[in-house]
């Protein structure tokens, strides 16, 4: 996983794609092995500093839906605020670069529980960029949402990603959808865990063994799932 590049975590459900992304962000901890982040294991950074490189966003549903959504954003920048919390012209200038990215502005004064799923999802994730982080770690971002705003969140995080050179992460279901949008793909099955562009993976037949192949077959063809009748 490279600066610039949006890489999807899949795999059938209970295979560890939850576990490695909160793993990898430090949201708990480590079964077994090392991490390394940026040539520096992760136990050596200090919370402060890892969440200065660091961003998440999760499945747990926000503390207080009571906060506007401009409030939301501001906790991003929650890593740089000093002991009163008080916005610098800089602090300020990456909300508002954020708000701008994911087209927030109009919503800026909304409670988020006045938000759609869509919204709120793109609230977080700009809560995310507010962080200015070069990692951004993000679990299941399009859950409940229908197929366009699917695609809406994935290729935000795709420019997002382009645009800003940072590294971008997220775990999801949406197979199809990521072989069309993501520069990387990590496919965990357990045994070889296949990792690279959608092409080459599709090449290596990679995506043939996700599923039990008396249910559902892939169709390199038009890279989707075929339900086997
Ligand atoms: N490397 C591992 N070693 C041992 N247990 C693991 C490992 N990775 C995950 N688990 C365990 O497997 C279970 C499922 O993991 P997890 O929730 O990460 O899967 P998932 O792929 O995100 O599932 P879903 O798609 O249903 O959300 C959890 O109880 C977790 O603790």
């Amino acid at each position: 996983m490279v600066p610039g590049e949006l890489t999807a975590i899949v795999g059938i459900n209970g295979i560890g794609k939850s576990t490695l992304l909160r793993t990898l962000g430090n949201a708990q901890p480590l079964l077994s092995g090392q991490l390394i982040i940026k040539k520096k294991p992760l136990e050596a950074y200090a919370p402060l500093e890892l969440s200065s490189e660091i961003s998440m966003v999760l499945t747990e549903p926000i503390a207080s839906k009571n906060l506007s959504v401009l409030e939301l954003v501001a906790l991003g920048r929650q890593p740089y605020t000093n002991w009163l919390g008080k916005l610098t012209d800089i602090d300020k200038n990456k909300i508002s670069e954020a708000f701008e990215a994911l087209e927030l502005s109009d919503l800026k004064d909304k409670k988020c529980f006045e938000l759609s799923d869509g919204q709120l999802q793109r609230a977080m994730i700009a809560r995310a960029l507010a962080q200015d982080t070069d990692i951004i770690l993000l679990d299941e971002p399009t859950t409940h949402l229908d197929l366009y705003h699917k695609v809406q969140i994935l290729k935000l995080l795709r420019t997002i990603a382009h645009t800003t050179k940072k590294t971008v992460v997220f775990t999801t279901h949406e197979i199809e959808m990521a072989i069309q949008l993501c520069d990387k793909m990590l496919l965990l099955d357990g045994k070889s865990n296949h990792f690279g562009q959608p092409c080459e993976l599709i090449t290596q037949k990679a995506f043939e063994s996700l599923f039990p192949s008396d249910t559902v077959v892939f169709d390199p063809k038009t890279g989707s799932f075929r339900i086997k009748k």
